[in-house]
């Protein structure tokens, strides 16, 4: 009863806050992706046989040198990021989606299987429709005996990172894109049996983060089963152990809806991408853009971050000032590490991710509260300030890991090498959407041409 007034209220809220026309069907996901992908097909025939060679941009020697930053290089279809405003998931922004999305039966943030319709379909699925998307992923959220042998053989000092992302490959065994593919599966069921696996990753990664968690922070103690009556984050906050923390259970949801996706060029989002193109099915794809996350310059920072500002606590003591927070700061910055959660390579501004995880601790007295929340705050008003003045980083700004994983620590969850798994156990809504996507596109193998230094210069002096 409960859940189904929950559902309800959500639905009329929905409906009151957004148009109409944005909403999906009745359909079943399935169905409604049936329904949108030959006008996408069509659309992008059309961008090819009528522009095909429209200039978008030009590739400078500095681009090449670069890292590729500013090329306008790829296809992404959820999500788009523009350096000041930041992220929209199909033309939505992070607000926009707060008032739209359903949340969980009895929460109010957004539910990453609500964020997951949008990334999929281009449409804000109603209650009902995330309601059984998170009912099947529940139904397929078990672990295979195999991989659950496998996690468990680990040593415990073998990074969470490391572990998800082996326990995400070997999930492939059970592929159902592989398996056709074998069988001599035809190019327009690509994606049919893409989408299936990328369902199945997806439902079971709680499974597999919560147990690297279990075995490596609480070994030996009882693991819960996936519960069929609760969504993907509350089965994952339960297995971690947590369920009984209602606000750490929505903090989780945000933060992993949020984290979805982040265009494509970011480093893992592109590497799921890159190895999809080679027609490798979704889990090793997906565990490809995990290997990517792990390092400190993207996902890993959230560690980064709760491990300098940790260490800035222990050494300032008690009465911390603005002006010792700068002089921290340059410390850092002089002894030649970067500072962990600010800048970016493609925002120009405070990623909005990180303002809605401060507005959510805004809205919490004993988060707001927090020492460690405290100093996330008081840096904020230090650090853009010193990073113009070091005069190297192009976006003084936070960016999402500045504050992450310091909310988690707040709620007792302290491990910090595991923060990057709840980043992992996110991201995979917006890499395995466009996998989808790619197959139902059918596009290309990804083989960008490469230059030798001495090849760079030649074309330099002959193009004199
Ligand atoms: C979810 C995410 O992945 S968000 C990013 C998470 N990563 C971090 O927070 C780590 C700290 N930040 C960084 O290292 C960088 O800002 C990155 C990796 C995010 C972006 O890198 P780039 O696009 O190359 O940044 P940018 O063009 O501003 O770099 C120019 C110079 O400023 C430096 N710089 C950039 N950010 C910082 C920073 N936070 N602290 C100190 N120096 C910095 C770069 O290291 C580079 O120095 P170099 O010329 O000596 O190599
Ligand atoms: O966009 C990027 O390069 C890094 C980032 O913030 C993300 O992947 O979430």
């Amino acid at each position: 009863m409960l859940y189904r007034s929950a559902i309800s209220r959500q639905a009329c809220f929905a409906n009151r806050a957004f148009s109409a026309q944005r909403f999906a069907s009745t359909k079943s996901l399935r169905d409604t992706l049936k329904e949108i992908i030959p006008a996408k097909q069509e659309q992008l025939k059309k961008l090819k046989a009528e522009h095909g060679d429209t200039v978008v941009g030009e590739v400078k020697v500095e681009n090449i040198i670069g890292g590729m930053r500013g090329l306008k290089a790829m296809l992404w279809e959820a999500s788009v990021l523009d350096p000041v405003e930041g992220i929209r998931f199909h033309g939505l922004s992070i607000p926009d989606c707060q008032k739209v999305l359903p949340a969980a039966p009895g929460g109010k943030e957004i539910i990453p299987e609500s964020m997951l319709w949008l990334l999929l379909t281009g449409q804000v699925p109603s209650a009902e429709q995330t309601l059984a998307l998170s009912q099947e992923l529940a139904a397929k959220g078990a672990l295979p005996k195999f991989v659950e042998d496998l996690v468990d053989s680990f040593p415990r000092t073998l990074h969470p990172m490391t572990q998800l992302g082996m326990g995400v490959a070997a999930l492939n065994h059970d592929s159902a894109f592989q398996a056709a593919y074998e069988r001599g599966m035809k190019k327009p069921e690509y994606w049919v049996h893409t989408l299936e696996d990328c369902i199945d990753l997806i439902a079971r990664l709680p499974a597999l983060a919560a147990r690297i968690y279990r075995n490596v922070y609480a070994p030996g103690t009882p693991l819960a089963p996936v519960d069929g009556s609760l969504d993907l984050v509350g089965n994952y906050a339960n297995m971690l152990g947590y369920g009984e923390n209602h606000s750490l259970t929505e903090y989780l949801r945000l933060y992993i809806a949020l984290h979805g996706d982040h265009e494509g060029g970011n480093a893992s989002a592109h590497a799921a991408h890159l190895v999809g193109s080679t027609l490798a099915d979704p889990y090793l794809s997906y565990s490809a853009a995990l290997f990517a996350l792990a390092g400190p310059l993207h996902g890993l920072a959230n560690q980064e971050v709760l491990r300098w500002q940790m260490a800035m606590q222990a050494e300032l003591g008690a009465d911390i000032t603005e002006e010792k927070i700068e002089a921290y700061l340059w410390k850092t910055l002089k002894s030649g590490q970067v500072v962990p959660g600010y800048g970016h390579g493609v925002l120009r501004n405070p990623d909005p991710r990180f303002i809605a995880l401060q507005e959510f601790c805004d809205g919490k007295p004993e988060l707001k509260a927090s020492p460690i929340i405290q100093l996330v705050n008081q840096t904020f008003k230090v650090a853009p300030g010193v990073l113009k003045a070091h005069g190297k980083t192009k976006n003084p700004y936070p960016n999402v890991d500045a504050t992450s994983g310091c909310v988690l620590y707040h709620y007792g969850l302290t491990e910090f090498k595991y923060y990057t798994v709840i980043f992992g156990v996110s991201r995979a809504l917006g890499a395995l959407t466009q996998l989808v996507w790619a197959r139902a596109l059918g596009l290309p193998l990804e083989r960008p041409k490469s230059m030798s230094m001495d090849a760079l210069s030649k074309f330099i002096a002959d193009s004199k």
